[in-house]
């Protein structure tokens, strides 16, 4: 009902109601509709950031509306370049389902799962449109919270033979080893870590390239996912400039992405026209896709909470 204050649906509470295969079906659905550029699909702008330079962080505010299916919502975000050792978090978030038509906000959510999830599930999908069909070795860099989230889809839906893992100090890629839900090697260096790696994920919070193009194998799918802002990077020239570029969204990679403006590369194609088949998987050559993060993308998942919310309770 219109008049209802809004459901307040917290973390334990998202994350029991979210599963990956259910999300990915669902975030093909809306990157797709994205990359239609139909307004009465998705009217989503680029992200609004806020910098909040004395804590060394952004506030982001993402809001999205799918006319044709009357999803309308917006997450709140911070997040925060921390310095090593800091105990505050990198990200917090909630998201708020609102009825398009009264005006009113339906729910809100916690947004620090919703985001974990369906930025995995988005790398996950890229994975699926454009590593080899022959991959064995996934290498994971950084040791976070979307690290985590990554290992868990990437094990739940491929059968990769190895996974690594990297993190700046051995001893945190060890601890992190401990907490995963199956086997990972810890590796000492970058290099050692992606050497034959068929897919790479890049989670880290640096601001410098870790990732550099003469240690990727040919024909390697990379998922990148920090370096969020336009002066951060996580990939070097080399690699950009050899790569098929892959983007959530044109306008964001554009505007956010260092990797793509400081290297000066053309994005190729949206994961969302791969979709669509308006653009071919370049499987055969190395293939970034560079995440930034979309509104729609938790639009979407918030859809998913509430869909499922409402029918536990009815
Ligand atoms: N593309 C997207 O949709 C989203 C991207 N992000 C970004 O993903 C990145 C990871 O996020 P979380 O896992 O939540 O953060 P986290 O703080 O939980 O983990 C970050 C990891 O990066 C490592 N790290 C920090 N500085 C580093 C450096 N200079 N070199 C190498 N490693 C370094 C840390 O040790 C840690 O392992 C952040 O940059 C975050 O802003 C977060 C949410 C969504
Ligand atoms: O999409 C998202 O929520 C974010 N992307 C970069 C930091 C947070």
């Amino acid at each position: 009902m219109a008049e209802s204050p809004p459901v307040v649906i917290w973390e334990r509470e998202v994350r029991s109601l979210l599963n990956y295969s259910e999300l990915i079906q669902r975030l093909e659905w809306a990157l797709g509709k994205f990359s239609k550029r139909d307004s009465a699909e998705v009217i989503q702008p680029v992200r609004t950031t806020v910098p909040l330079q004395k804590h060394n962080g952004f506030f982001g505010v993402m809001p999205c509306y799918m006319e044709n299916d009357g999803i309308l919502c917006t997450k709140l975000v911070n997040f925060y370049n921390r310095p090593t050792g800091s105990t505050l978090p990198s990200t917090q978030a909630i998201v708020m389902l609102l009825d398009p038509e009264y005006g009113n906000v339906k729910a809100v959510m916690n947004g620090e799962v919703i985001t974990v999830m369906r930025t995995a599930a988005v790398s996950a999908i890229s994975a699926k449109l454009l590593m080899r069909t022959d991959s064995e070795v996934l290498t994971i860099l950084g040791t976070g919270k979307q690290a985590t989230s990554h290992y868990d889809v990437f094990t739940e839906i491929f059968k990769f033979k190895e996974v690594r893992v990297w993190s700046r100090s051995k001893e945190r890629g060890v601890t992190f080893a401990g907490t995963l839900n199956g086997p990972v090697t810890v590796c000492e260096s970058v290099e050692e870590a992606v050497k034959g790696a068929d897919v790479i994920v890049t989670v880290t919070r640096s601001t410098e390239p870790v990732l550099f193009g003469q240690w990727v194998k040919p024909g390697a799918h990379i998922a990148a996912v920090g370096a969020c802002r336009p002066d951060w990077r996580e990939l070097d020239d080399t690699l950009m400039k050899q790569s098929v570029v892959y983007v959530d969204s044109r306008e964001g990679a554009m505007t956010e992405s260092g990797d793509v403006v400081l290297s000066g590369v053309q994005v190729f194609a949206e994961i969302g026209d791969l979709i669509n088949g308006t653009k071919p998987a370049c499987k055969e050559k190395t293939t970034v896709f560079k995440s930034l993060g979309l509104g729609v993308e938790d639009a979407a998942s918030a859809q998913l909470v509430y869909d499922k919310w409402k029918s536990n309770v009815m």
